[in-house]
């Protein structure tokens, strides 16, 4: 395109945004004239409501709250719709793509812009500005320039693309505008990727790609498992799929609907605004321990899986890994049902018995007891007892007198043997002949690793209740953290669609860790997708973990900044000095956040400590925490999981601290978390997973 044409389209696309504009207006200000219309009809209604109450009926009161109430109700969609558009006020659209359709009578192409909302005018009763989740905007996302379909609630739809431009819209105007037949690399994905980090995750919709569009917009997947490599995109594409299957499924699905099991508090709050930014309201997030304890209805105290991976690190316990690893295992789980289905069926002894000189069969009270195999065990045998009495009362028409009830009740329990879920669930472990593999954490407290087994067992012997139970589709992050039990437990508890996401070199526990071909043995129906291509980091900093970790699947996105430091100190109070000093530097970027991971909390505390009152805006995460701002965050590689800094520095990096398979992972974490610039210190001996890199670094 010459210089001419270019000012020309420009000028074109800058009158086109101001008419956009104006129309947006000119809806805002009918909506707010059928507010206020709104307002003074509710007033009214309420006056006369206030004044005639003496002389109305019941009935007529009811019917005039009614016509209040459905007034405030249209006032409010009024309402949601006047923010939708003031929202799209700053930036209605960021792509456009003139599409011509076969056997369309329209002579040229028709200009469709992409949103992050719909705009309908109204008042010319026309679509404006497609949602980006509209059948006819996978266009934009599928295709560049040429022959292209698209599948419509009325079938597929097939036509020439003739035309296809990004822009950057801010504060109404054209910051960027690229025709894609001109930029072969992706600009706007390149500019977007260079900008500094938030303190909350973004949404993506202007530059989603081809492969991650494919994915959110898959809606037949019952289960669908996404293996990603770090910084592909796997969880703000989840977040999209959400928002895109609540519109896609308006009528069924709504948000309430929806359920986010998240590794943590910071993490669930460092998504909260994805679905909110894209117009929908915000999904429940429950923990996996949240979740976990409810299942147990709060009887039992256990240790988190923060404290099972502290524990792992600070103890280095080749007994603890033996039990956590078998626990992990697809085999453990066939016992566990193996030694369910024995206590199941051996529990209880049902025999003949003559209650007030009448005959109960055995086989009657085996078949009622399985019948309630999803009471708990009183619950269970109080239920047995009361029908037990009902079919006597049936069959033999004769009522039991307090006695005789009592002496049934006490004859049925009598059949069964009694024991706690705990002891049950320890003696599976006898039942093994491995007696070793089951041992408390401090204070009495279970294992985190025999959590999720004792729900497994709850659930065959007595079954569970949980409030969540009825979420129509359900999320999962960070996948490779969980064990094929919690896979077993989840499938069963949800029987909904899900999402399930993760990267198996991100594991923070390799001893109780999944791929996705275990999950996927566990929770059948499930269709899997890798993501490969990385977006978080520089090249740089991408090859860089690629020589700690290296995933051969990882294609990194060519995108240039500055290349990974080691700095090496003479000494722990060197290094402390050297962070001291980056951080003075990183205060007087340009940048927001700085990650200092560490690899563990009490090394983080040390770090923290030693930069308290320095800086402004530091903040050290804790288990307990809850978010995080911008600034400088210490933290452990477990806590960073899923979070981004434009900055990374990743203290003491020595051959004592990161040794085992487990510390490289959680290096490897620690090193992707880097966006723009990432820097290592070690003192004495480097790693030796970046030793050969501290010439080349
Ligand atoms: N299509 C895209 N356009 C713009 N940015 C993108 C795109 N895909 C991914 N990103 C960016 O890449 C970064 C990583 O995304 P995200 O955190 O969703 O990846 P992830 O695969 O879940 O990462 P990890 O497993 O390493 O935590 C984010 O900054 C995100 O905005």
């Amino acid at each position: 395109m010459d210089t001419k044409t270019e000012t020309s389209q420009r000028d074109a696309e800058h009158r086109q945004l101001m008419h956009t504009l104006d129309r947006i207006d000119l809806n805002i200000e009918e909506i707010n004239q059928r507010l206020a219309a709104y307002a003074e009809d509710i007033q009214a209604q309420k006056e006369y409501l206030w004044t005639s109450r003496d002389e109305m009926d019941h009935i007529e009161k009811i019917s005039a709250r009614e016509s209040i109430e459905q007034a405030v109700m249209t006032g409010d969609s009024a309402l949601a719709r006047r923010h939708k558009l003031e929202k799209l006020r700053h930036s209605p659209y960021f792509g456009r793509f003139d599409f011509a359709q076969q056997g369309s009578p329209e002579a040229s192409p028709l200009p469709i812009y992409i949103g992050i909302h719909h705009f309908y005018d109204d008042l010319a009763g026309q679509s404006r500005v497609y949602d980006w989740r509209a059948p006819i905007a996978s266009l934009f996302y599928d295709y560049e320039t040429g022959p292209a379909s698209y599948q419509s609630p009325k079938g597929e739809i097939s036509g020439h693309i003739t035309l296809k431009r990004q822009f950057r819209i801010k504060k109404a105007s054209i910051e960027l505008m690229i025709d894609s037949d001109v930029h072969v690399v992706d600009d706007v994905l390149q500019d977007t990727l260079s900008q500094a980090s938030d303190d909350t995750m973004k949404n993506i919709v202007a530059t989603i790609q081809r492969d991650q569009n494919a994915i959110i917009r898959n809606d037949e997947a019952h289960t669908l498992i996404i293996q990603g490599v770090a910084g592909s995109g796997k969880t703000s594409i989840a977040l999209h799929r959400i928002a895109f299957l609540l519109y896609r499924f308006k009528d069924t699905l709504t948000s309430e609907d929806i359920l986010i099991i998240s590794p943590n508090q910071v993490f669930s709050d460092y998504i909260a605004n994805v679905l909110p930014e894209l117009g929908e309201e915000t999904v429940n997030q429950v923990g996996m321990e949240t979740l976990a304890d409810e299942l147990l209805s709060s009887q039992y105290r256990f240790e988190t899986f923060f404290e099972q991976t502290t524990a792992l690190l600070e103890k280095n316990d080749e007994a603890m890994k033996a039990r956590l690893h078998f626990k992990a295992s697809p085999e453990f789980l066939k016992e566990l049902d193996r030694y369910a289905a024995e206590v199941e069926a051996k529990r209880f002894t049902a025999e003949d018995i003559w209650i007030a000189r009448r005959l109960v069969p055995g086989w009657l009270l085996e078949e009622v007891f399985k019948k309630h195999r999803n009471l708990p065990t009183n619950e269970r045998l109080g239920q047995v007892s009361w029908e037990i009495e009902r079919k006597i009362g049936n069959q033999y028409n004769y009522d039991l007198e307090p006695d005789e009830r009592k002496t049934l009740k006490a004859t049925i329990k009598g059949m069964l043997k009694q024991k706690t879920l705990r002891e049950t669930y320890k003696e599976f472990y006898t039942w093994l002949g491995k007696p070793e593999l089951f041992k408390t954490a401090s204070r009495g407290r279970l294992e985190y690793a025999d959590v999720f087994p004792l729900i497994y067992l709850k659930m065959r012997l007595e079954g569970v209740h949980s409030r969540w139970r009825n979420a129509k589709h359900l999320l999962i992050d960070e996948m490779q953290d969980y064990p094929p039990v919690q896979y077993a437990v989840i499938g069963q508890l949800f029987r909904c669609k899900k999402t399930v996401l993760g990267d198996s070199y991100q594991s923070v526990n390799p001893y109780s860790a999944s791929k996705a071909e275990q999950i996927r043995q566990v929770l059948r129906q499930s269709m899997y997708v890798s993501l490969n291509k990385s977006y978080r980091s520089s090249i740089e900093i991408s090859r860089f973990a690629q020589h700690i970790a290296y995933n051969p699947d990882l294609e990194p996105i060519e995108r240039h900044g500055k290349p990974p430091a080691i700095h090496r100190c003479s000494s722990r109070k060197q290094s402390q000095t050297a962070i001291q000093q980056l951080v003075h530097e990183f205060t007087a970027s340009t940048h927001n956040t700085l990650g200092i991971v560490c690899k563990t909390q009490k090394q983080a505390s040390l770090v923290f400590k030693a930069l308290e009152g320095q800086f402004d805006k530091l903040q050290l995460l804790t288990e307990q925490s809850t978010a995080f701002g911008q600034g400088v965050i210490i933290c452990t590689a477990h806590m960073a999981k899923g979070l981004e800094f434009d900055r990374v520095i990743v203290p003491e990096v020595t051959a004592t601290h990161y040794a085992t398979d487990m510390e490289r992972n959680l290096l490897y974490v620690a090193c992707t978390r880097a966006m723009h610039q990432l820097d290592l210190t070690y003192h004495d001996q480097p790693s030796h997973f970046i030793e050969h890199l501290t010439q080349a670094a």
